[in-house]
């Protein structure tokens, strides 16, 4: 089974109920590939109401509990969620959290039947270092939990140095982080060849195609794009074509 093509936008904490005129504008047009939303928490039921794919940005590994602020994957899913986005950089920067710790979200997200969208990716100075291999090699091997497959995980590759910067890897650069991603989800699960994944880091219309067209590359995990459907619509229809 090859891996179904997938166009993630993440609102981040950007977005309120005004906000979802957007997400009626893309759904306007027919999409060629799976869209999923996903907005501040605040908007997660909205958004499914919709009829489109949405996700929480984080859950907490434990299903309940005295953790004031935090969300369960299972709430996330009570509310009409089917995936999370863990291990995003700004929460492996801003709140310290470690692989051991999104592996521990994503076993949550896949107990409460959620697909977790699991990133990756260096940072500049981890890539000028010559070290970009090794450590997204560690973080897929510390953040994909052994009980990922090809139905409940996908992998986002986003180059912290990329995101909301205007910057993008080479093509040469994002076909090489993907095929080692390829190689080593194949070496560990039965599956593992047939897991998405995604590339994300100043995704735009106007770079979209090129960066679909790259082996292994199944979809993009959006950012800023995501929030304006005359950003987001034309991504989508890049990913259709492709
Ligand atoms: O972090 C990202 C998506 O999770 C990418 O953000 P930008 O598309 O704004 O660079």
């Amino acid at each position: 089974m090859a891996p179904r093509k997938l166009a993630a936008g993440n609102w981040k904490m950007n977005g309120t109920l005004a906000a979802l005129a957007e997400i009626d504008r893309v759904l306007a047009q027919p999409a060629g590939c799976d869209v999923l939303i996903c907005p501040p928490a605040t908007l997660i039921q909205a958004v499914a109401a919709k009829g489109i794919a949405t996700g929480g940005q984080d859950c907490h590994a434990k299903p309940s509990g005295a953790h004031t602020g935090d969300i369960a994957a299972g709430q996330l899913k009570d509310v009409g969620a089917s995936h999370v986005i863990l291990g995003h950089s700004e929460r492996r920067t801003d709140h310290a959290e470690t692989d051991a710790q999104v592996a521990a979200k994503a076993t949550a997200a896949h107990e409460a039947g959620l697909v977790a969208v699991i990133c990756v990716g260096e940072t500049e100075a981890q890539r000028d270092a010559g070290q970009t291999l090794d450590v997204i090699s560690a973080q897929l091997a510390g953040s994909v939990p052994d009980c990922a497959t090809a139905a409940n995980t996908v992998i986002a590759y986003e180059p912290v140095w990329a995101i909301g910067t205007g910057r993008t890897p080479t093509n040469d650069q994002i076909a090489e982080v993907h095929a080692l991603m390829r190689d080593r989800l194949a070496a560990r699960f039965a599956d593992g060849a047939d897991f998405a994944l995604l590339y994300g880091g100043s995704v735009k219309p106007g770079n979209a195609a090129e960066i679909f067209a790259i082996p292994h590359v199944n979809g993009a995990l959006v950012g800023g794009a995501s929030l304006k459907a005359s950003d987001f619509g034309p991504i989508v229809a890049a990913l259709s074509a492709a």
